[in-house]
């Protein structure tokens, strides 16, 4: 049997779209089944996949699955390309909460939801203050942690390019205090209403662009005063604006394109 997919991408972090809303998927999304599609020499390839399905509460439910197979909780830029293929205000169940999609002159904007800042609720290991964990990785100190629907921690750096991110990333996203792995952002602000941000993603690796990890870095710029509650943030596929309205809610607005569509036979993929 073929399926069709849709290939999107949120500033180059890329998609491979499931529409299961009116047509169920011809059996489950296996780990293996989802890592065989992302892979970009044998499959179509994408940073992450995303599975639209109807829900009873929401216009739909996405469910989102990295690269390396594992579902998880929430994707800012897969939010976007999921509300473009819905044209119009959209509500998504996720597992990291609901959220809510309109198109925007600029594209879409999203309404990510409340940060959440406990401990336990990013989640760590122990109880540590996240406003400023004390701990380092290489040059890398000090970070705050996050959870916007998924865990983030932001480190704060002179020179977000001269970080070594490749070698640093899968040690901080692998650390023992992160029980469910981390999203590692390396953040430079760069006045008080733009700053450049690069993403190490959880089970992905280094992508383009992480519409989360953009939520999460400029809250954190917020939290600590750095910049102002509307900020740009520049990542290496592109801009997207971040607001931290004082009703406690994150709201991302950016582009969002479809590449191109086409199916693919299930059985080469599945079991
Ligand atoms: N690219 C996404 C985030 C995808 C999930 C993330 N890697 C995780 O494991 O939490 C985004 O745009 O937010």
């Amino acid at each position: 049997m073929r399926v069709p997919f849709i290939k999107m991408h949120g500033l180059g972090n890329d998609f491979i779209m499931l529409d299961a809303r009116e047509t169920p998927l011809p059996g489950p999304l296996e780990n293996a089944t989802v890592k065989a599609l992302a892979d970009r020499r044998e499959g179509i390839g994408c940073d992450q996949l995303i599975l639209m399905e109807p829900d009873d509460t929401a216009t739909i439910r996405m469910r989102i699955y990295n690269s390396d197979g594992a579902e998880v909780e929430a994707c800012g830029n897969g939010a976007r390309a999921a509300g473009m293929l819905l044209g119009e205000e959209a509500t998504i169940a996720t597992a990291g909460g609901m959220i809510a999609t309109r198109p925007d002159a600029s594209g879409i904007s999203v309404d990510m939801g409340v940060p959440r800042f406990e401990w336990d609720a990013i989640p760590l290991a122990y109880p540590m203050d996240t406003e400023r964990l004390p701990l380092g990785w290489g040059t890398l100190e000090a970070p705050l942690a996050i959870n916007v629907g998924n865990p983030h921690v932001v480190f704060f750096v002179d020179d977000a390019d001269a970080v070594p991110l490749e070698a640093l990333g899968p040690q901080i996203e692998m650390d023992s205090v992160f029980p469910e792995r981390i999203n590692v952002n390396v953040a430079e602000v760069v006045e008080r209403a733009s700053m450049r941000l690069r993403v190490w993603e959880r089970g992905a690796g280094l992508t383009r662009a992480c519409g989360t990890g953009a939520c999460a870095s400029a809250v954190a710029a917020m939290r600590r005063g750095l910049v102002d509650r509307e900020v740009t943030v520049h990542l290496p596929g592109g801009p997207l604006i971040i607001a931290w309205g004082d009703d406690d809610r994150i709201i991302m607005t950016g582009g969002a394109t479809e590449a191109f569509r086409g199916t693919f036979a299930w059985d080469d993929y599945a079991g």
